[in-house]
């Protein structure tokens, strides 16, 4: 699906301007890296994206769904192809690894036995099978985020948003969620990842949209993390 933003503005309550006009054209497939400082508006607009964030002025669509005026019941199902991945994981810690995955699929309905088999597929392609017994404390951080990836896949996104995935993860460990990443989208994801990890951007190198107080600065198709030293 491409994802579409026409003058998004969001202004939270007060006056805390976090997006400011911003136009955004992502075609399906992509990988594009959102950069910029601290504050500058990268979860914002994910979660716009998400509709968990409603914009102010402007509009988002994503394929066939505009998500200004979607029913309740678009909503949902449009939710189910997206993918979400964050810094902090999210994953629940009474679950074992094999359930927060299973999870996903038992609420959309799933009959046990497709349940059992999906699970299986993605926690082998994340590397994770043998460990599905094993508690989210239990597992390194990378092992941890590598759970998260696949509870996001599960369900075949078309959109993968990555909120900082490395954020709290060794370069080593960081390079192989990456690479996780980029596997996804080779198989026709299309993924948004917003980060601060200069070295990754910089080694792998993709599309580049730079948000500055909430307005997109820069948008390169193989760009690097920065430009002339300063961010
Ligand atoms: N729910 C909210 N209510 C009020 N202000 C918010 C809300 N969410 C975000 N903001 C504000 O919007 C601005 C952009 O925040 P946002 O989290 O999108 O930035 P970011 O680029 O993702 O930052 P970081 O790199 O630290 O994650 C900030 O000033 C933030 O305080």
């Amino acid at each position: 699906m491409d994802i579409r933003l026409s003058g998004v503005t969001k202004i939270f309550h007060p006056d805390i301007t976090a997006l400011e006009d911003v136009y955004l054209e992502i075609p399906k497939g992509e990988f594009v890296y959102l950069v910029g400082p601290t504050g500058s508006g990268k979860t914002t607009l994910m979660r716009t994206i998400t509709r968990e964030v409603v914009p102010s002025r402007g509009q988002i669509t994503v394929g066939a769904f505009s998500l200004r005026k979607i029913s309740r019941m678009d909503l949902s199902l449009f939710r189910r192809d997206v993918g979400v991945v964050f810094q902090d994981f999210c994953l629940l810690p009474h679950l074992n690894v094999f359930e927060n995955v299973a999870f996903v699929l038992e609420v959309l309905g799933m009959p046990a036995r497709e349940v059992k088999e999906r699970t299986g597929e993605v926690l082998d392609r994340v590397n994770l099978w043998r460990r599905r017994f094993l508690y989210p404390p239990q597992l390194s951080g990378g092992e941890q985020q590598r759970v998260a990836i696949a509870r996001a896949i599960v369900n075949s996104p078309s959109i993968l948003l990555a909120d900082e995935p490395t954020g709290n993860l060794d370069l080593h460990t960081a390079e192989e969620i990456m690479q996780l990443i980029l596997s996804i989208n080779a198989l026709g994801a299309t993924v948004l990842m917003a980060t601060h990890n200069q070295y990754l951007v910089d080694a792998y190198r993709q599309r580049v949209v730079e948000l500055k107080m909430g307005r997109v600065v820069r948008d390169e198709t193989r760009g690097r993390y920065e430009i002339d030293g300063e961010l």
